[in-house]
């Protein structure tokens, strides 16, 4: 099926109230899309912890996954004040994001930690959102070695199992505009080759991340599987507005065989 995925993270913007104000948005915004109810568009919402349960319940009925913001490499133990996967999931938490570039950057997540964590999600049943991309800009080619190289070490040695890859170079992240077209396209291109040729990865995704909002699906077109929304999914009515440019751009794609 040619699918769309459309995440949103939340990061910890928002407090409980205009959390559960937010996801009940987004729960009857998703509720009125054909395609997201269809499964031409995957949606999926990244709230904080203490948001995720109150998130279960406000999706309850529709198809829009909840996704963790982080989890540990470890299911039981003595982990003080880490979040168990293998609970995530026996909640109906469905994804988890891991390697975001503000985990990377200022809380010392490596390759290394990345990798087991991935393991970990995998393990459990959950689908990561495994977040890459170059922290400079930096030319087409180095940027793409860099991101792939964070994906083949993150799932070396990963059980089997779909992945979501987000592409979002770090210079884009919380700033006014999205990277430029052409590179966001040659990243995606190159990085869905590269996913490609992993094996046990079948129906994996490649998505773009990084002040992305209303538009941006449209202009890139066939070489993104979706987007990974920060700031600007804060406002519902953009976020339905992306919901429909990926309910276009999947109807699109079932017309024009790949
Ligand atoms: O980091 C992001 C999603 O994980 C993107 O955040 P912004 O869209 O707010 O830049």
């Amino acid at each position: 099926m040619a699918r769309i995925t459309v995440g949103v993270s939340l990061k910890m913007y928002f407090g409980h109230r205009a959390a559960r104000e937010w996801l009940a948005e987004v729960a009857d915004i998703a509720a009125r899309s054909e395609a997201v109810a269809d499964g031409r568009v995957e949606l999926f919402v990244a709230p904080g912890y203490l948001q995720l349960l109150p998130a279960l319940e406000a999706v309850a009925g529709t198809r829009v996954r909840v996704a963790a913001q982080d989890a540990s490499e470890h299911d039981a133990g003595a982990y003080t004040g880490e979040v168990s996967p293998a609970e995530l999931a026996e909640i109906g938490v469905r994804m988890v994001e891991l390697g975001h570039a503000e985990r990377r950057r200022m809380y010392g997540e490596t390759d290394t930690v990345v990798a087991a964590k991935t393991t970990a999600a995998l393990r459990n049943g959950l689908t990561p959102v495994l977040c890459v991309g170059e922290t400079e800009r930096m030319p087409v080619g180095d940027a793409l070695a860099v991101a792939a190289a964070q994906v083949s070490s993150a799932v070396a040695g990963a059980p089997a199992g779909r992945i979501v890859v987000a592409y979002e170079p770090v210079w884009a992240i919380g700033a006014p505009e999205p990277a430029p077209a052409d590179h966001i396209r040659a990243l995606t291109s190159g990085l869905r080759s590269a996913v490609a040729e992993l094996p046990g990865r079948d129906g994996s995704a490649v998505i773009y991340g990084g002040s992305a909002g209303p538009g941006l699906l449209t202009e890139l077109g066939d070489d993104v599987d979706g987007l990974f929304l920060g700031r600007f999914a804060h406002d519902p009515a953009a976020l339905r507005e992306v919901l429909a440019e990926a309910s276009a751009l999947a109807a699109l794609r079932e017309r024009v065989p790949a």
